[in-house]
């Protein structure tokens, strides 16, 4: 349980989200938690500091996670409503996919609620640097313990792209044959875990894991600290209006988005390859919000 969290709300449709936040009660040391369900979504995010969503339907082997935005957009634009009735200065943070296009959506329809504020809604891809620094530290037969690779762009078989140029300790080096070797590996990881699992989730503990290292960073930066995190988020340095990276984060949100800073040449072309599908999930986004407002 993360110390740092005072109270917990848990929503879901389904009732049985009640005997999990009783369960998650049994716990010492942990969070106050409350547990929402069916028509409760308002009361669950109000006076909330920072909404998180990881809901709804994983991909099944053979999806893309382009493929689930019909599954996972209503939902999210419940939350956006809920946070405009209820809570429109809250941190929203998004683990829910496809994370390309659902950080868009959600932002265009926080802007038609008229609340959206580019600083305080975060995509979540912690997870593509764990994946990282596990399969890097392997590669090198170094411990993964202090070793440290960012990755920016997005998430997505296309977009994920670690930079092995900025690791460290510096004194670790891959070689550009290693770098294309583990960047392919590690794009192919998540779509690897929905296939093996055969259609029953995702990387259900790794998101856990990542989720709670990001809104672990994330909490001290509403309690006042510029931190940073990796985030997918607004962003105008890339081409896209979108794009991944370590920001600097404070109490009011993001402070700077990530910058470009030189790339090998390797990287310039995994960056310049990836902002034409960066864009075209940043529309796949937006464009659903004109499919669905239109029903409600
Ligand atoms: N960002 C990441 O790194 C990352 C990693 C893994 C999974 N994911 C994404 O997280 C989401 C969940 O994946 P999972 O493998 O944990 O799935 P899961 O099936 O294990 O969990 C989904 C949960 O959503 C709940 N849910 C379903 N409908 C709901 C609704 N209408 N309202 C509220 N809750 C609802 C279900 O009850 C269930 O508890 C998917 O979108 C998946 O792609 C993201
Ligand atoms: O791949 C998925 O569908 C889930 C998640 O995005 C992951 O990378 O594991």
């Amino acid at each position: 349980m993360n110390q740092k969290i005072e109270r917990l709300q848990l929503y879901d449709t389904h009732e049985k989200i009640i005997g999990a936040a009783m369960a998650l009660n049994h716990l010492p040391g942990g969070p106050i938690v409350s547990g929402f369900a069916g028509e409760k979504l308002g009361a669950a995010v109000r006076s909330s500091e920072l909404i998180l969503t990881l809901h709804r339907v994983p991909r099944k082997p053979g999806n893309k996670r382009e493929d689930m935005i019909a599954a996972n957009a209503l939902l999210l634009q419940k939350v956006c409503r809920a946070m405009a009735d209820e809570n429109p200065n809250a941190f929203l943070a998004i683990a829910t996919n496809p994370i390309n296009s659902m950080v868009p959506f959600a932002s265009s329809i926080l802007y038609k609620y008229g609340i959206y504020n580019p600083f305080k809604v975060f995509g979540i891809t912690q997870i593509d640097i764990a994946r990282t620094r596990t399969y890097t530290a392997e590669a090198l037969q170094v411990s993964n313990q202090n070793l440290f690779v960012p990755v920016i762009g997005g998430h997505s078989a296309e977009t994920i792209i670690p930079l092995f140029s900025y690791m460290t300790p510096v004194e670790h080096v891959v070689n550009p044959c290693q770098a294309d070797t583990l960047t392919q590996f590690v794009r192919k990881l998540g779509t690897e875990i929905v296939f093996q699992k055969q259609g029953s989730g995702s990387a259900v503990v790794g998101v856990a894991h990542s989720i709670n290292e990001f809104c672990d960073t994330l909490i001290d930066a509403i309690n006042g600290k510029e931190v940073e995190a990796t985030c997918y988020s607004a962003n105008p340095y890339f081409g896209s209006r979108f794009f991944a990276g370590p920001a600097t984060i404070g109490p009011y949100g993001i402070v700077q988005p990530f910058r470009k800073f030189p790339f090998n040449d390797y990287e310039t072309f995994l960056v310049n390859s990836s902002v034409p599908f960066i864009n075209r999930d940043v529309n796949l986004g937006e464009d659903y919000v004109k499919v669905l407002l239109p029903k409600l």
